[in-house]
């Protein structure tokens, strides 16, 4: 193969791999593509990499995602294999023959790659909206406030961040992996979605803090050469926290993905802000950082009038162009920068 094909066919994979690995929708895959390539050339080596990287990829085989999604998956791979070759390929058939024996849990598993060569893999529920909350699913801005935090690691490094709303816990797994804080605090109200970020917290080797409230009394010695961050998950209800518990948390930094999406959740959301920017460490009060998908232009616009009548001064992060995570491309996507 000459180094230009390499070169295609490398992408190609890439692109199917880190889709698999995120379960994202089958018709983001790169098919089109993968169909000229099965014309060009005799395709069986290709489409054996593409299984290799995907269903067997040692994450998913560690860490399957849905039965369902696999089994469509295989069954399209099929599809295009044999509209293009009359030998059937054993490999894919097997593949199949053995998610189809498979029984479909209520929970799947979603991975994620880092740059570094690392990986943030989540358990979350296989339906969008469960339980009563969209907490236990990741949702596009949490990859996109992630992306950003991989790009600009010093917001992190060495200091302490608290998130709210954290949902299934992509964006503080991948800032952890890879941006060093000292301490990280994964947040929500939910028992569910608590339940489950505990569990992916673990999952992806790092160790919780016993007890929320005597961390937050005694939140140790500075130790900036420390790898690991101290990792905490706290149930915190925007509503219902008070100034002082936030505080105790010592937050130099907070952060928020996808957590407007209504009037409710979005005056909820600029009160516990308000509560934050009376915090004080060092004389500052922290940085925040709220990431969103823009929806409804109405409930974006609500958050920054209720930012103004809050006092709280905002400016819209640029855009970053190194997409690392795949997402749809056609979602809008905004950060703001608040200066509490
Ligand atoms: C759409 S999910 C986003 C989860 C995650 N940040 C992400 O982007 O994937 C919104 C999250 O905010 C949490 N949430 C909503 N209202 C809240 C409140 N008043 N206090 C704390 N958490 C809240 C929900 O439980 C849910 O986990």
């Amino acid at each position: 193969m000459a180094p230009e094909e390499r070169a295609d066919a490398a992408r190609l994979l890439w692109g199917f791999e880190r889709r698999f690995l995120a379960a994202r929708a089958l018709r983001s895959f790169p098919w089109q593509s993968l169909e000229e390539k099965l014309r060009d050339s005799s395709g069986s080596e290709l489409l054996l990499d593409i299984l290799q990287k995907t269903v067997k990829h040692p994450l998913c085989v560690k860490h399957p995602p849905s039965v369902k999604y696999s089994r469509s998956f295989l069954s399209e791979l099929i599809r295009k294999h044999e509209a293009v070759h009359t030998e059937p390929l054993d490999e894919l058939y097997q593949a199949l023959a053995e998610v189809l024996t498979a029984e479909e849990p209520t929970h799947c598993h979603r991975s994620y790659l880092l740059p570094s060569g690392d990986s943030v893999t989540l358990c979350e529920s296989t339906a969008i909206v469960s339980h009563g909350t969209t907490g236990l699913v990741t949702w596009n801005a949490a990859l996109y406030l992630a992306e950003w935090a991989v790009e600009n690691p010093a917001v992190f490094t060495h200091r302490t961040a608290l998130e709210l709303g954290s949902g299934a816990g992509l964006t503080g797994l991948a800032i952890c992996k890879t941006c060093r804080p000292r301490a990280y605090v994964f947040s929500d109200c939910h028992s569910r979605v608590l339940e489950q970020l505990r569990g992916n917290v673990l999952l992806n080797g790092f160790s919780l803090e016993p007890s929320i409230d005597a961390w937050a009394q005694h939140p140790g010695p500075h130790t900036p050469e420390a790898e690991r961050p101290r990792v905490a998950v706290a149930q915190l209800d925007w509503d219902t926290v008070t100034a002082p518990q936030l505080a105790a948390f010592q937050p130099d930094v907070i952060l928020a993905a996808d957590v407007l999406y209504g009037p409710e959740t979005v005056l909820s959301l600029v009160g516990v802000l308000r509560k934050l920017s009376t915090c004080r460490k060092d004389q500052r009060a922290p940085d925040a950082y709220v990431a969103f998908t823009i929806r409804n232009p109405e409930t974006c616009q609500l958050f920054t009038t209720e930012l103004g009548r809050a006092g709280i001064p905002w400016e819209e992060v640029p855009r970053h162009n190194q997409k690392l995570f795949p997402y749809e491309e056609h979602s809008e996507m905004a950060i703001l920068k608040l200066t509490l």
